[in-house]
């Protein structure tokens, strides 16, 4: 009798609390957010065996993502999510690979389960190789929009995610692979490799919103020398200046202090911690919804410029040329 009064008297505050929160937040509650917020305070104990079952993840799980570019695995124990980008040699993101993360990351945020996402590379050497070259070197017109359109989609999807990211960077990691990194709450890399927002180096310029991502996570003054050098930090400048959280050993390492990080939000509510990660964000992420597609324009009208193709075909060559020797 006295546990089923505790488990009404429970459930009553839980769904006044809940109520309390939503005209604030606007937040759509349904069972299931129910069910969460149950479960993190703990009480799916009290809940009938069948449903506390259910709710109890067994072991790790291959989720479809529909595209070999990009693998994705679930523990069914802990709710961790792995993401891993599978595009030999070096996970340049092209407009499938690009396409093959949205998937991942749209399907992680309706999956109920998802606690925390991994991000990282199959490539021994390589997290990204940042965009790739060949997507903006004498781009197709409609291909180039759905490559920018994509990417966009990406960040917004990665950077506005309502579960906690991290990545486990197993690689080198330039641009674009940076960004990717960036739009995560917290980075781990393996030690000599480099790391940066390089796009000055080769002639081009990084949107406002790699930018604003890359001032997430170091101060303003440390971001302007970076980013108008294009510099690439090693694994321990990185660390030195906040652009990395922690170094590893190898990608064993990274991914158990991946988990490691995770894993302290268990320990957090979960709408508390996904309020608190989108207002930090807000700004940026409104900004990108309100101008899309003038960024998209800007982006098109900016590589079709030919001094733009004769940088990026000059950068071709070093790259074609370095792999010759
Ligand atoms: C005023 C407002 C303006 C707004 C403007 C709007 C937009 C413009 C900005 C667009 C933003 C772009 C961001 C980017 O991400 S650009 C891409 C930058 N990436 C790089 O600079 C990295 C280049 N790559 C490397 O440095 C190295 O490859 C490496 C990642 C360190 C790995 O080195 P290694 O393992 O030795 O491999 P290789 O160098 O031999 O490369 C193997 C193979 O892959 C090709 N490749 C490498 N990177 C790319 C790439 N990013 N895109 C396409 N292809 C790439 C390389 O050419 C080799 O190919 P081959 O085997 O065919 O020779």
């Amino acid at each position: 009798m006295l546990p089923t009064m505790m488990f009404v008297i429970d459930t009553a505050g839980l769904v006044l609390r809940l109520f309390l929160l939503l005209p604030i937040y606007r937040i759509k509650v349904n069972f299931l957010d129910f069910v969460r917020y149950a479960k993190m305070m703990n009480i799916t104990r009290q809940l009938r065996p069948s449903l506390a079952k259910a709710l109890m993840p067994t072991a790790m799980r291959a989720m479809s993502a529909d595209s070999k570019l990009v693998e994705l695995t679930m523990n069914e124990k802990t709710g961790i999510a792995t993401v891993t980008m599978n595009r030999p040699p070096v996970n340049s993101l092209n407009l499938e690979l690009l396409q093959g993360l949205l998937k991942a990351f749209e399907g992680l945020e309706d999956d109920r389960k998802c606690r925390g996402m991994i991000l990282t590379s199959s490539s021994p050497t390589v997290f990204s190789a940042g965009l790739d070259i060949m997507e903006m070197y004498k781009p197709k017109p409609d291909r180039v929009k759905e490559f920018w359109t994509t990417l966009q989609d990406v960040w917004l999807a990665l950077y506005g995610s309502s579960f906690p990211t991290v990545a486990a960077i197993n690689g080198h990691s330039p641009a674009g692979g940076c960004l990717l990194s960036l739009c995560c709450e917290y980075r781990i890399m393996c030690p000599n490799y480099s790391i940066g927002l390089n796009e000055t180096k080769l002639g081009i310029v990084a949107p406002k919103w790699f930018m604003s991502s890359m001032l997430g996570a170091i101060p303003y003054r440390e971001a302007e020398l970076a980013l108008t050098s294009g510099r690439m930090f090693s694994t321990d400048e990185a660390l030195k200046i906040g652009l990395i959280d922690e170094v590893a050993s190898d990608k064993a390492d990274a991914i158990a202090k991946s988990e490691k990080f995770l894993s302290q939000f268990a320990k957090i509510h979960p709408i508390a911690r996904k309020l608190t990660k989108l207002n930090l964000r807000h700004s940026a992420l409104e900004w990108m919804q309100e101008n899309k597609e003038l960024d998209l324009n800007i982006f098109i009208s900016f590589v079709g410029q030919p001094i733009v193709q004769k940088s990026l075909e000059k950068y071709l060559e070093g790259l074609k040329a370095k792999q010759a020797k």
